[in-house]
């Protein structure tokens, strides 16, 4: 294996056979820097460009609001019109809605009935609210008096001209969506989907639906990638699964490499006689970066590049696969699309019960909330410690407890990081 020979920690229990992990967080940086953003961009409509990838600064050409205008239904006043102590008695000499054009400066000593969102004219600088006054025939009467400025909306109040109102690297969600419509944008540039083709290695999988034979499994790997890349900013290439044939395996995965920006495999990373990838990604070329993680579950994760591809070769061990996914690769396909990092939300736990472990590697068990309404953080058991193949537990979990690589063990009480799911 070409990987980089350092920095390491000493494995430790299961991992004593003089292997040398590699540090989750180096793990994460040398994925990293496997990754450049796709340069591809398209231009699309806005409605289309919900979900994608912001390939440039949008800037509003227009100062938000574009025009001062009344944050409540209620009349606008002028300021120096009101002399002394009140109630002030003004008559209303007309009515702006929304959407309705400016007006000429208004004559002192009146008052306009104005609603929500309605321009604002020259010459008025008050909103007093409905509820605060009188109204009889033509005049209204208020007691309290509105300082300058009360319940307007200055025009460039929200964004100046020219501001950035969604950066580039943003995913367009809802609220950047409604900022790139507020600021006029019928079409925006965006990147291209990333291509990103998965398979599944094991001769023992078989789809869903179909009959088990002895010593086959269904193949779960497969669905939960599927779950994950569910996105519109990616454009998956879905292999199915392959098996332990080297010749086959190798195939697929030059092919893959040649295509797609990203391969994500599952399964054929570990020592086992049937454990080929990564031999067959280097043999085909590839450039192995790390090898082995000091994360549990997960120690077995390989990443490196092989043409125009960034090769992620995951666990088999369906949990293994799911966390390894969650706290490396995702982020690394994440740089690939152009995303700009984002901190993944994160909070803190209390355990709710002691839990051993050997230190060495960080751990990312799952875990689930203990109804404790008593407690200010929420408390969270720690399920069961041996769960790198348990799929059917890892769905009956709220999150992921992150126990410090550190750490000789959990005592109740203790403060965890916590990954909701
Ligand atoms: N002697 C050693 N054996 C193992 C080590 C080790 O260091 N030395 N590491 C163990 C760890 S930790 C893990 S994790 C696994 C990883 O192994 P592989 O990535 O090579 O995965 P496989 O052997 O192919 O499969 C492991 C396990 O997962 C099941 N599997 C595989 N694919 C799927 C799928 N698509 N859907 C559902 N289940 C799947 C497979 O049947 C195996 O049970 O290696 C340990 N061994
Ligand atoms: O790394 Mo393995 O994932 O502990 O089962």
């Amino acid at each position: 294996m070409n990987a980089p020979a350092e920095p390491t920690v000493a494995a430790c229990g299961c991992d004593n056979h003089a292997h040398k992990l590699t540090p989750l967080d180096v793990a994460i940086e040398r994925g990293l820097a496997l990754a450049t953003a796709v340069k591809d961009v398209e231009d699309v409509a806005l409605t289309d460009a919900i979900g994608r990838v912001l390939a440039f600064d949008a800037t509003s050409p227009i100062p938000l609001p574009p025009f001062d205008n009344s944050a409540m239904d209620g009349y606008l006043v002028q300021t120096a019109d009101l002399a002394g102590d009140g109630p002030w008695t003004l008559r209303v000499i007309g009515r702006i809605a929304a959407g309705d054009a400016g007006r000429d400066k208004p004559q002192s000593g009146t008052a306009l009935r104005i609603l929500t969102g309605a321009p604002v004219p020259v010459g008025f600088d008050a909103v007093v609210m409905q509820e605060d006054c009188e109204v009889s025939g033509d005049t209204i009467t208020f007691s309290r008096k509105p300082f300058v400025g009360q319940h307007i909306r200055p025009s460039g109040g929200d964004a100046a001209k020219g501001q950035v109102v969604v950066p580039v690297g943003a995913q367009i969600g809802a609220r950047q969506t409604g900022a790139l419509a507020a600021i006029g944008a019928g079409t925006v540039k965006v990147r291209r989907k990333v291509r990103v083709a998965i398979f599944s290695t094991g001769s023992e999988l078989m789809q869903p639906g179909e009959p088990l034979g002895a010593g086959q499994i269904w193949n779960s790997n497969r669905y939960t990638l599927l779950s994950l890349l569910k996105k519109d900013w990616i454009e998956v290439v879905d292999l199915g699964a392959i098996p332990d044939k080297p010749d086959l395996l190798k195939a697929a995965l030059v092919n893959a490499c040649a295509s797609c920006d990203m391969v994500i495999t599952t399964g054929g990373v570990s020592v086992g006689d049937e454990d080929h990838m990564p031999r067959l990604f280097e043999e085909a070329g590839g450039k192995m970066q790390v090898m082995k993680v000091a994360i549990k579950p997960g120690k077995p994760i390989a990443f490196g590049t092989l043409d125009r591809a960034i090769f992620v070769g995951l666990p088999g061990n369906p949990v293994s696969a799911f966390v390894t996914w969650m706290v490396i690769g995702a982020l690394v396909l994440e740089k690939r699309a152009g995303l700009t990092a984002r901190r993944a939300g994160r909070m803190l736990v209390r355990a709710a019960n002691d839990a051993k472990r050997r230190p060495g590697r960080i751990e990312f068990r799952p875990a689930r909330y203990v109804d404790n309404p008593l407690t200010e953080t929420s408390e969270v058991e720690l399920m069961s410690p041996e769960f790198s193949g348990r799929v059917a537990l890892l769905s009956l979990a709220d999150g992921l407890a992150v126990i410090p690589a550190e750490s000789k063990g959990v005592s109740k009480g203790d403060v965890l990081e916590f990954i909701p799911l």
